[in-house]
Order: structure tokens, then sequence, then C-alpha cells
């Protein structure tokens, strides 16, 4: 087979996207849902292979900044939109789209490529290795009590129209990037994908619904929900479906989470993407029957190993030579020497004697501090090659918060 990559004409754009709904085994896209997908698309970074005349494959990637430990933005090319049709799967098209993506993210000087993987078992062979995960809960609010915030007297909860609220609640998801490794810079359009609410993908819930939780009339919080109505013999029994809720105040995080677990004629929350460190944790009355669970969320794979180690902070002073594998960008094979500390970094090649060794997919794993080089190392994904080494370095790697990834892409 001679598989053929051009970058995606804006022509071809309909064509694409049915390629790619009907690899995910979807329906027709509603038209909102595909404006705003077209709204972010970036036709340069995107690729179409062809067989002959026969568009067979899709990729895509944008051009995001993400937030990493110490709290600069970094350029980092976002992975998405994959697909390779099901008469020419396992051909090896997936394998030369990823190649030509990573090529465009190396022109870009790009430091980090990132994705969600609708299978966690693809791309660790493309050196991606899992950086942030997603918590789940689903939280029984005829039991869990939420505490109620101090401090709370100048608080106001009000409602809120999820688009037009949207310039206030971006500025201040944008005032906590920094402090949250693993999230993105949203665009205007970014922004707007977040309250995309196509009617037939409701299944049965409300239209979006937000509110804001202001203190002395400054925005301090915003949930966005639906509400899925149920009623059975024993009465109401609805469910609350969170999709987002950021807050930089503590009394006015807490007062949201009050305010969804008294929605009327509800007895459920259920929230499918929060962090792993999610303070809701130690505001619950009961938080067994939060029922939390974890899942993989974003894989990250540093594309220029030594941008990417410089360009982010360290917990506690580090100065390590690594020794690093990686197949897919021999680039970045050999070692290399990393001295930093909260402030910033140096990293280059260097001939000096390995203290660690690994792949560049555990080198993504560890990246936002999401997890650590001890654990790896106890998987026997990192090798201790100079004793001491493996603990201070993994110290060192650590984040204060976890790092979280908002909203898929
Ligand atoms: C970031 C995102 O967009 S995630 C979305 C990914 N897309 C989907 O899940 C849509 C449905 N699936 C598909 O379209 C295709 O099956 C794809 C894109 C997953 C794979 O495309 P293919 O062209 O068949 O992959 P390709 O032949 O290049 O395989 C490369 C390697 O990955 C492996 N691989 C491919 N798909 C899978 C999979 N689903 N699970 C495990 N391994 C896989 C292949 O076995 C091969 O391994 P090897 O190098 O050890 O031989």
């Amino acid at each position: 087979m001679n598989t053929e990559l051009r970058v995606l004409r804006p022509a071809d754009w309909s064509e694409w996207f049915r390629h790619l709904s009907r690899a995910f085994g979807e329906g027709e896209a509603d038209p909102a849902e595909e404006a705003g997908w077209r709204s972010v698309v970036e036709y340069e970074r995107s690729l179409a292979a062809f067989d002959g005349d026969e568009l067979i494959g899709t990729s895509g990637t944008f051009s995001f900044r993400m937030s990493v430990p110490g709290g600069a933005l970094v350029p980092t090319g976002g992975l998405t939109m994959v697909s390779v049709s099901a008469t020419h799967r396992r051909r090896g098209v997936l394998k030369s789209m990823m190649r030509r993506q990573l090529e465009l993210s190396e022109e870009r000087e790009e430091p980090l490529a990132a994705l969600t993987a609708s299978e966690p078992d693809i791309y660790g062979r493309f050196g991606y290795g899992l950086a942030s995960q997603w918590m789940s809960a689903t939280v029984d609010t005829g039991r869990v009590r939420f505490a109620a915030p101090a401090d709370a007297e100048d608080l106001r909860v009000r409602w809120a129209d999820p688009e037009k609220s949207l310039p206030e609640c971006e500025a201040l998801y944008a005032r906590g990037l920094a402090g949250r490794p693993g999230s993105l810079a949203r665009s205007e359009e970014w922004a707007r994908v977040q309250v995309i609410d196509p009617p037939g993908e409701r299944a049965g819930a409300s239209p979006l619904r937000c509110v804001l939780v202001e203190r002395d009339g400054r925005l301090v919080g915003y949930a966005r929900f639906s509400v899925t109505p149920r009623w059975d013999d024993a009465g109401a029994d609805g469910q609350v479906n969170l999709w987002e809720l950021e807050a930089d105040d503590p009394a006015g995080y807490a007062a949201l989470w009050r305010f969804l677990a008294g929605v009327d004629l509800t007895s459920r929350i259920v929230a499918g993407k929060r962090p792993v460190d999610d303070p809701m944790r130690f505001l619950a009355s009961d938080v067994r029957r939060c029922r939390l669970k974890l899942r993989d969320a974003m894989y990250l794979r540093p594309v220029d190993v030594g941008a990417a180690l410089a360009a982010r902070g360290y917990q506690a002073p580090v100065d390590v030579v690594l020794d690093v594998a990686d197949d897919f960008l021999p680039r970045n094979t050999g070692r290399w020497r990393l001295a930093g500390d909260r402030r910033g970094a140096v990293c280059a090649p260097t001939r000096d004697t390995a203290d660690l060794s690994l792949g560049v997919a555990e080198l993504g794993a560890v990246y936002l501090g999401g997890s650590t080089l001890t654990e790896l190392a106890a998987a026997g994904r990192v090798t201790e090659l100079r004793p001491g080494a493996l603990a201070a370095a993994s110290t060192a790697f650590g984040s204060d918060r976890a790092p979280f990834l908002a909203h898929g892409f």
C-alpha cells in the first residue's frame, strides 16, 4: 500500500470529519459540535492520509500552552482526532502520521507533545507516558453533607448564562493556570467549546446550567452542570452532572459543592473529570459514599528532552545525569545533565556518568509530578545507577498540586 500524507485543506474538512466520526463508531455529528471542532482545528497541523484518492486516515495537533511545575506556560502540541479506516488498520498508517506530527512539533520547537487516548495501549510505543489522571465521583447527596464554609457572609451564589458568563469565568480559569500543572491555556474558541451542549447528546439531561459564586461582587468560582430528572415509585431521584467547577477562594469552592448537593429533586452528583487532589474529599462528611475512582487522563511526551526539562521548576535543588532512551525520536537518546531548583533549570547533553536511566515515556510520566520516579523504579521502568540519586531526583520532580486537565481535546 502506498500511503500519502497531505495537509488538510478546508475544502476536505467535511469528508475528513465524517471519516473520524465513522472510526469512532458515531453517527452524524451535531452541527454545533462539528462547528466547535472546526473553530479550533489547525489546518496546517492536520493530516489526511490517502490511499490513491481515498481518504483513509486523519490526525491533527493543537498549538497549546501547558502549565508546568514552576508556573511557566510551555508550548505543547496536543494530538487529536486520530483515525484510520477499518479497511486499512494495522498497516502502519497511524505510525506514519505520528512520525509526521512529531516532526511538525519539532519544526515549531515545541518541547512537549500531549494527548488523551481512546485506548491507553496505543501510545506508549510512540514515547508517551501517563502524566495526569482524572478522579470521578458519584456523590450520594442524600447521605453526604458538605461542610459549611467559614468566612461565607459576603458570598453570593447566582445563576448565570453559560455562554454570557464565559469571559469572566475564563478570566478566573486563567488566573489559576500557573498553580495547576497540566492545565491548558484556553483561547476564546477553546472557551466556547467548553459550553457546546448539543441537544442530541444530552441523554435526557437539561441544557447546560451555570452558577457563579461572588464575594463582594467579585467572581471567586463557577460551576457548569446539567440536571437529569428522574422519578421512581419512591419519588424524585434526579442527578446533577458536573461538567466543570473552578474556584480561587476556599469558601466559594465549598459554597459551590453545597449548592450542587442541594439542587432540589436530585439525590446524587456525578462528576467525571476532577483533579485527583480535589479538596472536596475533605469537605464531604462521608468520602466513601462519594465513590471516588481514578482513570488515565493526559499522556505526555518530551519532544525535545533538553528544552522540556529546562522549562519547569523543581521542588528541591537537583543535579542529576539522566540516561534517556527514545526509539521513536532518537535525537533525544543519550545522557542529559539536569541542574535546577524551584526557580528554573538548565539541561544539556553530557558525557558524564549517568545517575538514572529511563525511557522517554517514563520522563513524560513524571514530568508534571503526577507520578514519581520512585514509583516507576518500583515497577522496573527506571533504574538507579548511583545510590541516592533516585530519591533525590524523585523529590525534585514532584509538584505541590496534582496535574490536572480540566477538559478533553
Ligand atoms: C489522540 C487520539 O485522537 S486517540 C484516538 C485514536 N483513534 C481511535 O481510537 C479510533 C479507532 N481506531 C483507529 O482509527 C485505528 O485503529 C488506530 C488509529 C487506533 C490505529 O491505526 P493503525 O493505522 O491501525 O495503527 P498502526 O498500524 O500504525 O499501528 C502502529 C502500532 O500500534 C499498534 N496499535 C494500533 N492500534 C492499537 C490499539 N487500538 N491497541 C493496541 N495497539 C495498537 C499496532 O499493533 C502497531 O504496533 P507495532 O508497531 O508494535 O507493530
